[in-house]
C-alpha cells in the first residue's frame, strides 16, 4: 500500500473514532470498567445516560474524563427554565464534553440551558460543552406519535421544526434519528451538531428502537456522531463489534 493510501485510511479510521458514542447502559461500575478496558483506545466516547447515572454517580463520570475519555452525558434535562438552567450549570462544572435537554421542554427551557452552560464554562475557563436538544425519541413510530400523544403530522416535520426551535434557542445541535438527518441538515446548516441513536448494523436485531438506520447510512444521511448502545454492549465480545462498526464508518 503506498503511503498515501495508507494516510486516507488512518485519517478516515480517525474520523470514525471522532464520530463514534458508545451507550454505557449498564447499572454497575464494575460491569462498566470491563468494558471501557476491553474497548481500549478505539473508542474516544462514551455516552453515560440514566441507568449508570443513577446508579453510579458523578464518580463515574468523572473516572472516564480522568481516563482521557470524551463523555456525553445523556440526563434529558425537562423542566422549567431556571431549573434547567441551574442542572445544565452542574453538568457544565462537570466537564462532560456533551449534555442534552428535551427539545419539548421549549425555547426558554433550552434558552437557558445553553446560556447557563456558557455562562459557566466561561466563569471556570473550561470549554463549553455541546448542548443539545432531544427531538422525537427513536423508539417511537408514527402510530404512537398521533394516537397515543396526540400529534398531527408527521414525526420528520415534528423533528425539524424542533431541530430549528432548538437553533434559534442557542443550542448547538440535536438527538434525532438518522432517518431525519438530511432534512435537519438542510434546515440548519452546516455547523449544527446531528447526533443520531438507533444505530443497527444490518440485520442486528432493533430491540425497542422504531426509527433505525445503518451506521453507513446514517453517516451518508449527515450525522455528526452516532451513538449505539446494545450492538456493541451486548455483543458477544464488544471489541469485535466495535471494529466492525469503526471499519464501516471509515469505509
Ligand atoms: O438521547 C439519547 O441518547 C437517545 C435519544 C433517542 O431518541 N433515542 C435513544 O436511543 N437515545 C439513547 O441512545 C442509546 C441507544 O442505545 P441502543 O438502542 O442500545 O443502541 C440509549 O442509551 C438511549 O437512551
Amino acid at each position: 500500500m503506498s503511503s498515501n493510501v495508507m494516510n486516507e485510511l488512518t485519517t478516515k479510521q480517525n474520523s470514525a473514532r471522532e464520530k463514534l458514542i458508545v451507550a454505557l447502559d449498564k447499572s454497575e461500575a464494575g460491569e462498566v470498567n470491563q468494558l471501557v478496558s476491553a474497548l481500549g483506545e478505539e473508542i474516544i466516547w462514551y455516552k453515560v445516560g440514566m441507568e449508570l447515572y443513577y446508579n453510579e454517580g458523578n464518580a463515574m463520570v468523572k473516572r472516564l474524563l480522568n481516563q482521557g475519555k470524551q463523555v456525553f452525558l445523556d440526563l434529558k434535562f425537562h423542566d422549567i427554565p431556571n431549573t434547567v438552567g441551574q442542572a445544565a450549570r452542574a453538568a457544565t462544572r462537570l466537564g462532560v464534553g456533551m449534555f442534552n435537554v428535551h427539545a419539548g421542554g421549549g425555547r426558554e427551557m433550552m434558552r437557558q440551558a445553553a446560556l447557563c452552560s456558557r455562562e459557566e464554562a466561561a466563569r471556570l475557563g473550561l470549554k463549553p460543552p455541546v448542548v443539545l436538544g432531544v427531538t422525537v425519541l427513536t423508539s417511537m413510530n408514527q402510530e404512537a406519535f398521533e394516537t397515543d400523544l396526540g400529534f398531527t403530522g408527521t414525526i420528520e416535520d415534528k423533528v425539524v421544526a424542533w431541530a430549528v426551535l432548538a437553533q434559534e434557542a442557542g443550542l448547538d445541535g440535536v438527538v434525532a434519528s438518522a432517518r431525519e438527518a438530511a432534512l435537519i441538515r438542510k434546515q440548519c446548516g452546516a455547523g449544527f451538531k446531528i447526533v443520531t441513536p438507533g444505530i443497527r448494523p444490518a440485520g442486528s436485531d432493533l430491540n425497542d428502537q422504531a426509527r433505525v438506520m445503518t451506521p453507513e447510512m446514517a453517516l451518508d444521511a449527515g450525522a455528526d456522531y452516532l451513538v449505539v448502545g446494545r450492538p456493541i454492549t451486548a455483543a458477544p465480545q464488544p471489541a469485535d463489534a466495535a471494529r466492525s462498526i469503526l471499519q464501516t464508518m471509515a469505509r
